[in-house]
Order: structure tokens, then C-alpha cells, then sequence
């Protein structure tokens, strides 16, 4: 069986629901079982994660897929307590190897949303996991999906919480991509 973790952190369930396409999409393969866990505020005291048991969840991941809106051109500060406390996994470098992979939402077009996916890269390097984007060349290959042309990873773009139906398809894409190459190097 192939495991595939997705960690997100949602307020208003935009990236929530994008998370779910995802999440859906690889359950639908039958090598495929999922990790997931909604980063919560509850889990987070004094600004640091405490819900660490999540982590040996994810340890046992062959792929872990990221997930935050974009707040103020960047993570949120919920994410970011997630991420701060992945640090002793960082020590010994427990994730190094497995694929890592990224969405984020935002309600402008052009929000700075690729600033969080940089971000995502930067976190998933640091643990030497190896990102995965997307393979979709706008204009010259067009899936359609990928619509916002942001190959670094999943873009969705709401001003009013609704769904566009090319970023569900680009998440799930974005699924089927880390599902066939987690099964290539396994
Ligand atoms: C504090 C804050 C900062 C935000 N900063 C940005 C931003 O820099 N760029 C952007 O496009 N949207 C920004 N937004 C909008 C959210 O990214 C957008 O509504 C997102 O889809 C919410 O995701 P969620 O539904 O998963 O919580 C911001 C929202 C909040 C509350």
C-alpha cells in the first residue's frame, strides 16, 4: 500500500475542500490509503503546534502533501506553527526521501500565492523530501487545468468560497501525479 498524508490548515474550508478533492482522488486508487489531519487553533498553544503525535503518522507517509491559504503573501501563522514544530523531525532528517507536494488558496487572482508555495518548497527541502509539481504547460499542452499557470503546485483562487471547477481538476491532477510517481519509487 502506498500512504499519502495531507496536512492543511483551513479557516474558511477553501484549501479544506481543495484538501478533500485531493483526498478523494488518491482513496479512489485501491493501493492508495490517506493521512490526513485539519491543523486546528485548539492544537496550537502559545503559537507552537503541540499535537505531535500527528508526526508518526506522517513518518510512516510515502508522500505528504501541504496544504494552508495564503495569508499576507505567505503561510498561515497556523501552518507555520505546524511547520516550526516539524523541527525535530528536521534533526534527524525523518522525511528525507519522500515526496512532498503543495496547494494553497487565495482570493486574488495574482494574491502572492506562489510566495506560499516557495515556502512549502523551502520547508520540504529542509527535510530532504523531494517536491513535486505540475507538468501542465499553459497554452502549449493544455489539460485543463492548472488555469492560474503556477506550476509550482495546486493555485486555487475564491473571493467568495466557491469552488472553480479547474482548481478541483488541478488538485486532483496534482494527486494522480504523487500517487504514480510515490508507486515508481517504491
Ligand atoms: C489574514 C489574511 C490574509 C490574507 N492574505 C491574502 C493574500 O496575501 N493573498 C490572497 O490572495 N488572499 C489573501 N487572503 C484571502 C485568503 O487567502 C482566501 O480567502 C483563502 O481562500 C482562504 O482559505 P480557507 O478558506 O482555506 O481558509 C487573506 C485572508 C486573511 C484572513
Amino acid at each position: 500500500m502506498i500512504k499519502i498524508g495531507v496536512v492543511y490548515f483551513s479557516k474558511t474550508d477553501v484549501t479544506g475542500a481543495m484538501a478533500k478533492a485531493i483526498i478523494a482522488e488518491a482513496e479512489s486508487q485501491s493501493d492508495v490509503s490517506v493521512i490526513e489531519h485539519r491543523i486546528e487553533g485548539h492544537e496550537i498553544i502559545e503559537g507552537r503546534f503541540e499535537k505531535t503525535d500527528v508526526f508518526s503518522l506522517l513518518d510512516k507517509c510515502d508522500a505528504i502533501i501541504f496544504g494552508t491559504p495564503t495569508y499576507m503573501g505567505g503561510v498561515s501563522a497556523q501552518f507555520k506553527a505546524f511547520a516550526d514544530a516539524t523541527s525535530d523531525l528536521w534533526c534527524e532528517q525523518l522525511w528525507a526521501g519522500k515526496i512532498a507536494a503543495g496547494l494553497t488558496s487565495g482570493s486574488e487572482l495574482n494574491g502572492d500565492q506562489t510566495s506560499t508555495l516557495q515556502y512549502l518548497v523551502t520547508l520540504s527541502n529542509q527535510h530532504g523530501m523531494l517536491w513535486v509539481g505540475l507538468d501542465s504547460a499553459i497554452g502549449f499542452k493544455d489539460r485543463g487545468i492548472n488555469r492560474l499557470g503556477c506550476q509550482l503546485g495546486v493555485v486555487a483562487q475564491s473571493s467568495d468560497g466557491s469552488l472553480h471547477e479547474t482548481d478541483l481538476e488541478t488538485a486532483k491532477y496534482l494527486a494522480q501525479r504523487v500517487v504514480n510517481l510515490a508507486r515508481r519509487l517504491k
